[in-house]
């Protein structure tokens, strides 16, 4: 895992590199200062040459200088490289998602792709700006300061070498505690999260129950427990950084009392016993690094273990290798022997044979459940079936490319998705390279110019979050006129269940009758009075396809579809829907 890890840095190597070098050049002038102190104190100042100790100080502060700016070369330098991979990672993991099958979002929560794309994402940033140099200069620094402060006084070094593993030992237990604390917190935060999300989102919902007191209430709790959680968290981290420094401080106070008498013995010089002390704070340095590495460490490859698995996770439907790129059908679908199951346990559909003429219109009509969608959802191939073969113009749908199969199909769903931006940018998603005026006659086609010129900016009006500031018959028809952008040969229209008013319906049916035209069009009904002048019918119960044929026809065979027709057209149960 930390081979691939690694792999990441490749393309900012030069980054990596300038930062690195700066970082054990900074490390390096840290273990000479000291050094430095020494000589100044026990071989420059009894000289008593003022002209020298000025010159040696200017050299001095010259050095500093030197370090300040290496030391923003490492702190920019190694943020911009842990940003510039975590981009990298964020737009693989981005790319990855979008070219998922239906199944993965079928079986993910958004939640989590979320978490994985944000959160996840930002530790193992960190960990890829603090990990590899981290680590490197703390053991650097610390065998360096060991190894000079064992060449100076071999009694004091070890007697300072006996406190580092309790500082260890102090160290990882604090931080397996704010570990703990960060992990609860983080769980709280992400129940805050979830709670604004639905509330926020589900907020029609929540007020036309009057429920916001009710919401407002476990909100609070929510948050109460995230600021129990934060405060448990803050008590943690107050505790280790006081214990550290109490314990960094014995350490100078052993070596400056050992350290003294000494320098009694005449064992020690004093610059010798400035530059031990010194030397202790340089020792704490990395044992303060390492003990953040600790955290971060887990934390970002936890992280980075989840990007992986999810990368890992390969789109169930591809195409083949020799997959060939369709150009226009001309929709002539053929259904044999289909079977299908979303999850393996249960069967949707089971030997199901079909054949839709070029330019036919086919309804779907049947019970709730009883498989229409999952029918229509096979031909753009969402999902792969289990058995048999679907083929348009007598090629089997997994010889084409998915890109090719699906700009042959135009899909106008009952619940329309429109995406945050302008009219005419929604109706662009259609063909993205549509001409202004392209996109007028679109719209005209779908009987919304007329609408979008009296919005305040016309096609320039902005929607809304999923196109709010429209009206649902507006949603209807500015999707019926993104199809009509697409211009397919095929078409599978999901009937809105939702009763719109008569005239705004009436302008809806009459914009889908002429999108059909001329198309091979797949209506998964609701009402049967929307599919009057079907060429076909098809009724799917559970058991497969029950009847099919004209609407008189199927009314006259006083069958399943006469037994709907009856239940919709009695006057008791008028307007009742079928699923
Ligand atoms: N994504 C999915 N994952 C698992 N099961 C699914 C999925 N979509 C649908 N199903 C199941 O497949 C069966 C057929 O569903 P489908 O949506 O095709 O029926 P439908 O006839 O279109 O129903 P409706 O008229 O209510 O829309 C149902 O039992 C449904 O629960």
């Amino acid at each position: 895992m930390l081979k691939q890890f690694f792999s990441y840095y490749k393309p900012h190597k030069r980054l990596f590199l300038i930062d690195f070098f700066s970082a054990i050049f900074v490390a390096l002038l840290e273990l000479a200062f000291p050094v430095a102190v020494q000589s100044f104190i026990d071989r420059l100042l009894p000289q008593e040459n003022w002209g020298l100790i000025a010159t040696v100080s200017i050299l001095l502060f010259v050095v500093y200088l030197l370090s300040t700016f290496l030391q923003y070369i490492v702190s920019y330098l190694g943020h911009k490289l842990g940003i510039n991979i975590e981009t990298d990672m964020r737009e693989q993991l981005f790319t990855h998602v979008q070219r998922q099958s239906f199944t993965f979002f079928d079986n993910t929560k958004t939640g989590h792709i979320m978490s994985r794309i944000t959160n996840d994402l930002f530790d193992i940033g960190e960990l890829a700006h603090h990990g590899p140099e981290d680590a490197f200069i703390s053991i650097m620094t610390f065998t360096g300061a060991f190894s000079i402060m064992f060449y100076v006084n071999p009694t004091l070094a070890l007697i300072a070498l006996v406190m580092v593993p309790f500082l260890i030992a102090l160290v990882t237990y604090c931080n397996i505690a704010m570990n703990k604390a960060w992990h609860n917190m983080y769980g709280r935060i992400a129940d805050v999260n979830g709670r604004v999300e639905d509330a926020v989102s589900g907020v029609r919902v929540v007020q036309s129950f009057t429920n916001e007191d009710f919401e407002i209430n476990r909100f609070k709790t929510d948050n109460n427990l995230f600021r129990k959680a934060k405060i448990g968290a803050y008590r943690v981290m107050a505790a280790t950084h006081s214990s550290i420094y109490m314990m960094t401080r014995l350490l100078t106070l052993l070596v400056l009392v050992v350290g003294a008498w000494l320098s009694y013995k005449n064992q020690l010089t004093a610059g010798e016993l400035v530059s031990f002390v010194l030397y202790t704070n340089v020792l704490i340095k990395p044992i303060d690094k390492v003990s953040a590495l600790l955290e971060l460490y887990p934390k970002g490859m936890a992280g980075f273990k989840r990007f992986q698995e999810l990368i890992a996770q390969e789109p169930e439907i591809k195409d083949k290798e020799d997959a060939m790129s369709v150009k226009k059908l001309i929709g002539d679908i053929t259904f044999d022997h289909v079977s299908f199951s979303y999850d393996q346990h249960k069967s949707v559909l089971n030997d199901i044979s079909l054949n839709i003429r070029p330019g036919e219109t086919v309804a779907f009509v049947g019970p709730s459940g009883a498989g229409k969608t999952t029918i229509c959802s096979l031909i753009p191939r969402f999902y792969d079936i289990d058995d048999g073969s679907i083929s348009i113009d007598h090629i089997n749908i997994r010889d084409m490319t998915k890109k090719s199969l699906r700009s042959q199909i135009g899909i106008v769903q009952q619940d329309v998705f429109l995406f945050n931006g302008t009219v005419s940018e929604n109706i662009a998603y259609g063909r993205r390279n549509a001409t202004e005026e392209e996109i007028r006659v679109a719209a005209h086609k779908a009987h919304l110019d007329e609408v979008i010129q009296n919005l305040p900016h016309g096609y320039n009006t902005q929607i809304g979050e999923r196109g709010l500031k429209l009206s649902g018959g507006q949603k209807q028809r500015l999707a019926i006129a993104r199809t009509f952008l697409k211009n397919p040969p095929i078409l599978i229209l999901d009937e809105a269940t939702s009763a719109l008013d008569t005239e705004t319906e009436r302008i809806i049916q009459k914009s889908l009758t002429e999108l059909a035209e001329n198309r091979t069009t797949l209506v998964i009904a609701h009402r049967l009075a929307t599919i009057r002048d079907a060429d076909r019918i098809i009724v799917v119960t559970n058991d497969g396809i029950a009847e099919q044929g004209s609407y008189d026809e199927l009314l006259a065979k006083n069958g399943i579809f006469a037994h709907l027709h009856n239940i919709q057209f009695d006057p008791v149960t008028n307007g009742s829907l079928m699923s």
